[in-house]
């Protein structure tokens, strides 16, 4: 076998015209790339912050969000180079990213594991089965907690807290495939359609 193009060295680098694609197998990259405002492979502070906006989060949800999320990702996901003022964070490293204390829907390698997903919802969606409750979700991010791992304990409650507060239906219930979506993003590209349309029609 030709040891120039190693599967692992290329599973990563999609681009076409320059323009950084983000690769199929890992989802955690989809989840990402709507932040990459520009599709150059970086997500810079203004583009996080962009994205917040995007979404219809307020100003300072939206600036401290991406300070904090560019100030702690940006060195995780550039191995090997030096320090960076500007604290970007590379799309295509971003399974390096990933913190304890998580549900482990993501693998190693930023992968979607359906088996974990589904048992998410088997565990602790107990009222409803496909939707979780306020109470569920806390019950869950405690359960998936690692000792004394307190930085993925606050990431990982950031992170669902955000969510809920985003996407929970008139019944205070986070749905299944609000979920599914989030992991793959396209939850945020159809965020971003609601609120552009919602604006639009508030115009007319
Ligand atoms: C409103 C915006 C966002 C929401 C609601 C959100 C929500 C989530 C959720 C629910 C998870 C799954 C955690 C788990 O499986 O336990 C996750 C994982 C992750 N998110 Fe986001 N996220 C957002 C924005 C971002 C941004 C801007 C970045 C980086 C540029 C990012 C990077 C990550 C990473 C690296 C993980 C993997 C964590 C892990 O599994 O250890 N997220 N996010
Ligand atoms: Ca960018």
């Amino acid at each position: 076998m030709a040891l120039s193009k190693l599967p692992t060295e290329t599973q990563n680098e999609g681009t076409d015209h320059g323009k950084f694609i983000a690769n199929e197998q890992n989802v955690l990259q989809k989840h990402v790339a709507f932040f990459d405002r520009n599709h150059d492979g970086l997500v810079y502070p203004w583009e996080t912050f962009q994205g917040f906006r995007a979404i219809g989060c307020g100003l300072i949800l939206s600036t401290v969000s991406a300070l904090l999320i560019n100030l702690a990702l940006s060195k995780k996901t550039r191995p090997g180079k030096s320090f960076s003022l500007l604290f970007p964070i590379e799309v295509k490293n971003i399974n390096k990213a990933k913190h304890g204390s998580d549900s482990g829907v993501y693998d190693s390698e930023g992968r979607f594991v359906p088996s974990k997903f589904e048992e998410i919802f088997s565990k602790h969606a107990r009222t409803n089965g496909n939707a979780f409750t306020s109470d569920e979700l806390m019950a869950m991010l405690k359960a998936n907690r690692e000792p004394k791992d307190y930085k993925g304990w606050v990431a990982a409650w950031t992170e669902w807290k955000i969510l809920y507060v985003l996407c929970k239906d008139e019944h205070g219930l986070l749905h299944k495939e609000t979920i599914r979506g989030v992991y793959d993003g396209s939850l945020f590209d159809h965020m971003e359609k609601e609120k552009a349309s919602a604006k639009k029609n508030a115009v007319v």
